[in-house]
């Protein structure tokens, strides 16, 4: 997976406007939430979310992450309802988090960050395949979650017990029959608006479904996040954290709550 961005100084968010001029187009995410300030639908339909964790396959350090990815050739794990309309299959979940606990996420809730944050990644199987349905306007779908300080997550622990072979960039390992519906929390309230990639290549093609229940996280899980490594291995050792793109500006969108 080449590229030059990443998220030092040097290679940054706010650099990443010389490589990738959409980063300062009119849908960037993310975006910081005013509930105060989103308005409810009551036209905005429950999220219907079904996986199948036998479509589970691997979980990789892309360099900037760590990605869970799934089998994505049939109708097995999807997303559909919601604020979207057609069948979402899910491609991968990710992660985002912090050096410390008082910054990680990439959504923000009037202000406030929280360590981490779980993006879980859908393609519109109107189109051909995920690459084809990233440059669409109604291409994907991501449904974030915020991570926050708190008792031990188990369904967490399982992905953090694979770390120990992913610790590089560009390691994988297989990574079978994981249940991301695991990783929810118990209530699916959202909020919606129309976004894009947060990483490059920012690709305006997302409808971002931001849960407004966080599940928690323990220290013990947060360091382990961050024993993770940006560098590859023979490289001098960089540790993966702080890979969160700030909030952007919202630009007139609007954010819709599927609650009161
Ligand atoms: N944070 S997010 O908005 O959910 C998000 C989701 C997916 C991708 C993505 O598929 N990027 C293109 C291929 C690639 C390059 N490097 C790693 N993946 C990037 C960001
Ligand atoms: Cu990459
Ligand atoms: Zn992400």
């Amino acid at each position: 997976m080449a590229h030059g961005w990443g998220y030092a100084a040097n290679n940054g968010p706010d650099k990443w406007a010389d490589n990738f001029p959409i980063a300062n187009g009119p849908r960037q995410s993310p975006i910081d939430i005013v509930p105060g300030e989103a308005s409810f639908d009551g036209g905005l339909k429950a999220l219907k979310i079904k996986y199948d964790p036998s479509t589970c396959l691997e979980i990789l350090n892309n360099g900037h992450s760590f990605q869970v990815t799934f089998v994505d050739d049939s109708d097995s794990s999807t997303l559909t309802d919601g604020p979207i309309s057609g069948v979402y299959r899910l491609k991968q979940f990710h992660f985002h988090w912090g050096a410390s606990d008082d910054r990680g996420s990439e959504h923000t809730v009037a202000g406030t960050k929280y360590p981490a944050e779980l993006h879980l990644v859908h393609w519109n199987t109107k189109y051909a395949s995920f690459g084809e349905a990233a440059s669409q306007p109604d291409g994907l779908a991501v449904v974030g979650v915020f991570l926050k300080a708190g008792a031990d997550n188990a369904a967490l622990q399982k992905v953090l017990d694979a770390f120990n072979v992913i610790r590089n960039k560009g390691k994988q390992s297989s990574f079978a029959n994981f249940d991301p519906a695991t990783l929810l929390p118990g209530c699916l309230d959202y909020w919606t608006y129309d976004g894009s990639l947060t990483t490059p290549p920012l690709l305006e093609s997302v409808t971002w479904i931001v849960c407004k229940e966080p599940i928690s996280v323990s220290s013990a899980q947060m360091a382990k996040f961050r024993s993770l490594l940006f560098s590859a291995e023979g490289e001098a050792e960089c540790c993966m954290v702080d890979n969160y793109r700030p909030p952007q500006p919202l630009k007139g969108r609007p954010v819709r709550a599927s609650f009161k």
